[in-house]
């Protein structure tokens, strides 16, 4: 990546400003009181904030989350060590059409390069999925992992990694559902088949950091994503109140929680899913690691009917998950005129 190509270079109402403003309004969440509840209920007062900081933002921080330190920091070592590979080596485990794990340099958000590297493994292995996104297709296949031969630490700290957060996103959709005024195991059945995955994302120092993102603009398609960041900062998040790109800022031992399009749908867009982008910079790499929290694919992704009302009617047409996650895999092999499909797609104008 070291020649600047024109496919990174951002249309100009997309370029980054370094100098955005830091946030100070994304609230942090003490996670600790779900933990040491004797009856497993929630205070009311973590219930609201989640409520409000959903509303508001679509973002969070949590702290005493629960991720023991030492998985976190095992993952985070056999990050970098695969990345610090070579080229050759880290294309030995490459994604290719048809193979939606592994390392890929080429990645595009809204057909604009990002300036990054991922490995992406899938939590469950396999995972079942519908093998096309043509409704009238009702074959299933399989995804599998492609791990690297010669990092044979790297499975085991993904897979312990993996658990560790799926406990954590479980946790963090019952206090979604109480925040809607739901009961805390309303979504529990979507989630029997794993689809979820794990992102591990490098961004190399850029030469042109006001030109490029390490990820373009974009909002995550599941039902929310905790990702932990290194401190050297860039991740940016659209302010829903004025549209302002704002910066997130780095905090130690915290995930950063974002509501993903089916929560979007399921509350009726109560909660939406913000924009967010990563930004590059000249003389730091950066790490992150994003784990995708995701249903069943046989889920039907619609408004809640407990949330609808004759003033609040449903937002959106129901679709099916696996459907709709194969369409975004497959079309990350192909620069695609339109832009990837979007929850907006089954948007109802009311
Ligand atoms: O690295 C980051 O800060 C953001 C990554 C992200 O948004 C993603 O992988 O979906
Ligand atoms: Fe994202």
């Amino acid at each position: 990546m070291d020649d600047f190509d024109q496919a990174f270079i951002q249309a100009p109402e997309h370029r980054p400003k370094l100098s955005d403003p830091e946030a100070d309004g994304i609230p942090t969440v003490d996670l600790s009181p779900i933990f040491n509840s004797p009856d497993g209920t929630f205070p009311d007062d973590l219930v609201r904030q989640i409520a409000s900081t959903s509303i508001d933002w679509g973002f969070f921080l949590v702290v005493n989350h629960g991720v023991p330190a030492e998985k976190r920091q095992r993952m985070e070592a056999a990050s970098r060590e695969f990345f610090r590979r070579s080229l050759e080596e880290k294309r030995t485990v490459m994604k290719v059409e048809g193979m939606v794990t592994g390392y890929s340099d080429m990645e595009l958000t809204k057909n604009v390069r990002d300036w990054k590297e991922v490995f992406d493994f899938i939590v469950a292995d396999p995972t079942v999925v519908p093998v096309s996104p043509e409704p009238n297709d009702h074959r299933l296949t399989h995804w599998t992992n492609q791990w690297p031969t010669y990092l044979p630490e790297f499975r085991e700290a993904g897979k312990e990694y993996a658990e560790e957060l799926e406990k954590l996103g479980h946790k963090l959709v019952e206090l979604i559902a109480v925040s809607l005024g739901l009961p805390a195991q309303r979504f529990r059945d979507y989630f029997k088949e794993k689809t979820s995955m794990v992102r591990l994302n490098h961004y190399p120092p850029c030469s042109l950091p006001e030109m490029a993102l390490g990820v373009g603009r974009h909002n995550d398609p599941g039902v929310l994503t905790m990702l932990v960041q290194d401190d050297v900062g860039g991740l940016e998040v659209k302010r829903k109140r004025d549209g302002e790109w704002i910066r997130v800022k780095p905090v130690p031992d915290s995930y950063v929680v974002n509501i993903g399009n089916v929560t979007q749908a399921w509350s009726n867009e109560r909660y939406e899913s913000v924009e967010h982008r990563a930004m590059v910079n000249h003389k730091k790499e950066r790490y992150s690691i994003a784990f995708f929290f995701n249903p069943s694919h046989s889920t039907v992704v619609e408004p809640l009917k407990e949330l609808i009302t004759p003033e609040n009617p449903p937002n959106y047409k129901s679709y099916s998950w696996g459907k709709y996650l194969s369409n975004r895999m497959l079309s990350n092999f192909k620069q695609l005129n339109a832009d990837n499909i979007q929850v907006s797609h089954f948007k109802i104008s009311n």
